[in-house]
């Protein structure tokens, strides 16, 4: 290092002490900024790029945006009321999109952090956007250890994307205010970039033999399992980061492979093998020995993994998200029927609006079932079959809407792709069209929207010719759009055309079946309609305001499950902390004294980071990096709880409760 300066101000560095890996991280980060010649006291830049660069930006990042908007949306979700938000950038740096904690959101504008900007280090010096895509690993910048002043206030923890031939394509950052800072960010920023890696990965080889596969047949169908394309020669085409680890190979090192090479196995044999049941898992045994289940089938581990196509859709076009037929049990009008007497009047309209081609809008909080109920009101419909395409206006910027919505030509603008695009409309010919968060369709497509809605024709940019279209449509909104319209933001005429049937959903809290649905969620969370609840339990939850409505209360439940004990019965331990320490807070109105916290389930400092390779099982919940923390620490241990247990800040009771859901011959 030298005498060169190494940190951007003589404070000194406040919580959280870094992991020495990261220091060494910011100390070259720091050094690099300098040789850019970034200096410590510069001002944001406002107008280093912009949005003609922003637009085909997103354009050249179009398949990246569409398997990561779905993600972030769910990390947001997560990060909710934490004064922060989520970036999504491309390569090179340049915010793509954002979205997060609208108070935030306003902070953020201040320090440049908004679509078009550009956070690599040659502009910003070291910050975790930039220094993540350089170093080409997961950083949390916080505080001072930004390099310029102006970013001091703000804690980012940012991860790098990969594309399914191994090269970098973006990264996915959550920044917030610096007194926000929570130690389990930058695992679930991780996990989420991993998210997004294996969603473009499922949907880039369609034609190749994809092989899924990990040591516990469990862990096949989620977030950790190995995924490795194959051509149905069995050359290697590609191999997610799980594969890689299990394979013990770069992605480099795996192309000079085939797959008999990997796996010991000639291509027909595992053709005989799996000719019977493709979902049936079969063990094999990877060229280093190890023994791993593996399955070819192509299951959905998620809404984006196989989406439905319509027939319309463009061939050679990355195929769109479009929301998933839900399992059975979540399918109709009558599973959402729980007994509150609101509901189930809403239910009786709606049952007589179906296949009525009378368009509905549902109103109602984030969280309370809106995409849900559209979906259950499709599938109760004779256009079951058809597609279901949902747009979230909200979440796609308004670049880019017109071109998704309405579909476009080949070299309708620069950088569109060489086919052109249907458009979503075209996409839910024959079906249902779910217009998500029509409050934020921006004014100047509202027009052309009620023109499709009017006259049954869309015509793509740049087409010159109309197209009939069939649709349903449902529209959601949690604004209030009357007094959109009074302020001139949302067209009256559009308004009247996608009310026909207008219903609000209530609010949990405003509910009277909070049993039922609690019922409901545990059977939804797959394997725990089993778990109970406590009394005690069951009496706050049942007081809780609810701000986050189902969605909050399926967050809680979901990770709850993964902490009961032997008895499967959820007491106050098993509830998160950042729910408990609500409860506690003086200033809310169920405030009382509950057990103090146990210490926080993360690695002490200078423990090693948490690897995504030993990520759990969903990759949603902050439990499952409890659980990955502990395996972790218990290999570096060795198996020894007590020092495991001393290393995360928990007791040996702690880790021994988890031990059921820990893999075997970890604890000695
Ligand atoms: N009745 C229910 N039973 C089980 N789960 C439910 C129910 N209602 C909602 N959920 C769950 O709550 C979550 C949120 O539901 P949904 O996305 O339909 O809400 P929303 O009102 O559309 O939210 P937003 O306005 O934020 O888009 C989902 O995980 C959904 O599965």
């Amino acid at each position: 290092m030298g005498t060169m300066p190494t940190r951007p101000s003589d404070m000194a560095v406040q919580t959280p002490p870094p992991l020495p890996d990261a220091i060494a991280l910011i100390d070259e980060a720091n050094q690099r900024s300098l040789a850019f010649g970034v200096s410590t006291d510069d001002e944001p830049d406002f107008t280093s790029l912009g949005i003609g660069h922003l637009k085909d930006s997103l354009e050249e990042n179009r398949f990246l945006f569409q398997h990561a908007v779905p993600v972030m949306e769910t990390l947001r979700g997560q990060i909710a009321n934490t004064h922060s938000m989520v970036l999504l950038t491309s390569a090179q740096g340049m915010v793509l999109h954002s979205m997060g904690d609208s108070d935030f959101l306003e902070k953020a504008s201040e320090v440049a952090l908004v679509p078009g900007m550009d956070w690599s280090e040659k502009t910003k010096g070291t910050n975790a956007i930039g220094t993540a895509l350089t170093a080409q690993q997961a950083i949390t910048v916080h505080g001072d250890q930004h390099f310029m002043r102006t970013n001091h206030a703000l804690t980012c923890s940012c991860a790098p994307i990969l594309a399914p031939y191994g090269e970098i394509v973006g990264a996915l950052d959550v920044t917030g205010d610096h007194r926000s800072y929570h130690q389990h960010t930058l695992a679930l920023v991780r996990m989420s970039a991993q998210m997004i890696e294996n969603h473009m990965f499922a949907s880039s080889f369609p034609k190749a033999v994809r092989l899924h596969f990990h040591a516990r047949p469990e862990f096949l169908g989620t977030l950790v399992e190995g995924i490795a394309a194959f051509t149905p020669e069995g050359r290697f085409l590609s191999a997610n980061r799980s594969a890689q680890f299990q394979l013990g190979m770069s992605f480099g090192a795996l192309q000079a492979h085939t797959f008999s090479s990997l796996f010991n196995l000639p291509m027909s044999a595992l053709f005989e093998l799996f000719a019977g049941s493709a979902a049936t898992p079969h063990q094999l045994c990877l060229h280093n020995g190890v023994s791993v289940w593996c399955r070819t089938e192509v299951k959905p581990a998620s809404p984006w993994a196989t989406p439905i196509v319509s027939p319309l859709a463009d061939a050679g076009a990355p195929p769109v998200r479009i929301a998933p037929v839900p399992k059975g049990q979540l399918s109709s009008l009558q599973y959402l029927d729980t007994g509150d007497a609101q509901l189930s009047a809403i239910i009786a309209k709606l049952r007589k609006v179906v296949d009525r081609d009378i368009p509905v809008m549902i109103l109602g909080e984030t969280g309370t079932g809106k995409d849900l109920l559209a979906q259950a009101m499709h599938n109760d419909s004779v256009r079951a079959r058809q597609p279901f395409v949902a747009v979230n206006c909200a979440s796609i910027p308004d670049t880019l809407i017109e071109a998704e919505l309405f579909g476009y030509e080949e070299g309708a603008f620069t950088g569109a792709r060489k086919k052109g695009a249907s458009g979503k409309i075209l996409q839910a010919h024959g079906g249902t069209l779910f217009l998500d968060e029509i409050g934020d369709m921006p004014k100047h497509l509202q027009a052309r929207l009620l023109r499709v809605l009017q006259e049954r024709k869309v015509s793509p940019l740049g087409a010159g010719k109309e197209m009939e279209v069939d649709v349903t449509v449902i529209s959601a909104t949690h604004k209030n759009l009357k007094e959109l319209i009074a302020r001139g933001d949302f067209r009256e005429d559009l308004y009247y055309r996608l009310n026909g049937l207008v219903v609000r959903l209530p609010a949990l809290r405003e509910r009277s079946d909070f049993g039922a649905v609690v019922k409901k969620v545990l059977h939804a969370l797959e394997g725990n309609a089993h778990i109970a609840i406590a009394p005690q339990v069951m009496e706050l939850l049942q007081a809780y305001h609810w701000p986050g409505n189902v969605r909050q209360l399926h967050n809680l439940l979901r990770t709850a499950c993964v902490m009961v004990d032997d008895d499967c019965t959820i007491r106050l331990e098993h509830l998160p902390d950042d729910f408990l320490d609500e409860l506690r807070a003086p200033m809310h109105p169920l405030a009382m004294p509950l057990p103090a916290p146990e210490l926080p389930l993360v690695p002490s400092v200078g423990a090693p980071p948490l690897s995504t390779d030993d990520l759990g099982e969903d990759g949603h919940s902050l439990h499952d990096v409890t659980l990955n923390a502990m395996a972790q620490m218990l290999r570096l241990h060795k198996g020894n709880v007590s020092a495991a247990a001393k290393a995360l800040g928990v007791s040996r009771n702690t880790i021994y409760r988890k031990k059921n859901l820990l893999p075997p011959d970890l604890l000695d």
